[in-house]
């Protein structure tokens, strides 16, 4: 399946925001807020790809920047292996009709003032054409049986205030099928709803990717639910990927030292002390991340990580593979001699991970 062309993919993907203002003639230029930079990534039909990190880390940019709501600063998007940055309205419509975007927040992206047939029969028409009558009637009852709302006709005339957060979440997956499209981006699509109805949402987008072959990107900053939910994970610090494989082995045995400190922090329903968390102050691995205006190059989370050594401080490091199908970007698993030593290892279980300075085979 990976050995296929990616649905979606991206390369260098690179976005700086100015800081502080606008550019004026004769001045040296602003100042430049990183907030993603050089970040590469593939979405395979029948896939998820979680992307997991802080607040901050640059999760929602990289997902705007897929969808092209923003221009890139650096970089390629590509769609099935062909460029597909968009110039024009035309151009942007056709791309948007392959490559759809849930947001996080259902009460602002669904019109209030307008019932659920309003909705998803004007996502309809923009892609499907003119459609009336019975076959209007049969496209909106497929749409809201597919996001598991039935019988169809007890949702279609409700107005968004008559619908809960997790029905109006489905509503907004719904008008995105409408496109029909083979991409879905989904930005923090459950971190708005009551916990007890998130599951449901990630198994609905679960079903679409099994049913439909949608390849899904799922932003989220809870760990654990990539490994619930995604076949892949890519870590992503201060707007850099730290580390990338199946979801399996990023989240049960942490190759870099901040995946590590992101799954020990990370509630477990069987560590009600919270042990993991703890564990991690005491080893002063707390802190902030840096600031990402003109960050100094080196890995961004040495100042917070405990085996950084000088290098780490000097030189950014490459995501290097340190066995099939998994990354990071860590020193401590390179050839390097004057790399730091990383202790192998996980955070929640021993072993089994590849010691640093040996996988690089
Ligand atoms: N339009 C903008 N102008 C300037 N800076 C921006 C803009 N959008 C985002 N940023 C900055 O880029 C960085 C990454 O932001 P982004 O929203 O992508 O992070 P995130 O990981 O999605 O965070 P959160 O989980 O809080 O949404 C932040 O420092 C943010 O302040």
């Amino acid at each position: 399946m990976s050995h296929s062309t990616p649905v979606l993919a991206a390369h260098g993907l690179t976005k700086h925001f100015r800081a502080g203002g606008r550019r004026i003639a004769g001045r040296p230029p602003a100042r430049a807020i990183h907030a993603v930079d050089g970040v590469d990534l593939e979405l395979h039909r029948g896939q998820v790809l979680a992307v997991v990190g802080e607040s901050g880390s640059g999760k929602s940019t990289v997902a705007r920047l897929l969808a092209q709501l923003i221009p890139l600063t650096d970089g390629q998007v590509l769609l099935d292996g062909a460029d597909a940055r968009v110039r024009g309205r035309r151009a942007f419509r056709a791309y948007v009709r392959r490559v759809q975007m849930i947001f996080q927040d259902p009460f602002a992206s669904i019109n209030p003032v307008h019932p659920v047939r309003y909705t998803l029969t004007r996502a309809l028409r923009l892609h499907r054409g003119r459609l009336q009558g019975a076959q209007l009637e049969a496209a909106l009852t497929e749409l809201l049986e597919r996001v598991h709302l039935t019988p169809a006709a007890r949702y279609v005339d409700k107005y968004p205030h008559e619908l809960s957060g997790g029905q109006r979440q489905r509503i907004a997956i719904a008008r995105a099928l409408a496109a029909e499209p083979e991409v879905l981006l989904a930005d923090e699509p459950v971190s708005m709803l009551d916990v007890s109805i998130r599951l449901g949402i990630l198994n609905l987008l679960a079903d679409l990717r099994d049913r439909l072959g949608i390849a899904v990107l799922y932003i989220t900053h809870d760990i654990a639910s990539a490994r619930y939910f995604a076949d892949r994970t890519t870590v992503l610090y201060a707007g850099q990927v730290m580390e990338t494989g199946d979801s399996e082995s990023v989240t049960q045995e942490p190759l870099h030292p901040y995946t590590r400190l992101l799954v020990a922090s990370a509630p477990d329903p069987d560590d009600l002390a919270g042990a993991g968390a703890a564990a991690v102050r005491d080893q002063g691995t707390g802190g902030e991340p840096p600031s990402l205006v003109d960050p100094p190059p080196g890995c961004r989370f040495a100042p917070r990580c405990p085996y950084a050594a000088d290098l780490c401080r000097r030189e950014t490091p490459a995501l290097i593979e340190v066995s099939a199908g998994r990354s990071a970007a860590c020193w401590g698993y390179s050839e390097r001699e004057d790399r730091p030593s990383v202790p192998a290892g996980a955070a929640t279980s021993g072993g089994g991970s590849t010691s640093g300075g040996e996988g690089n085979a």
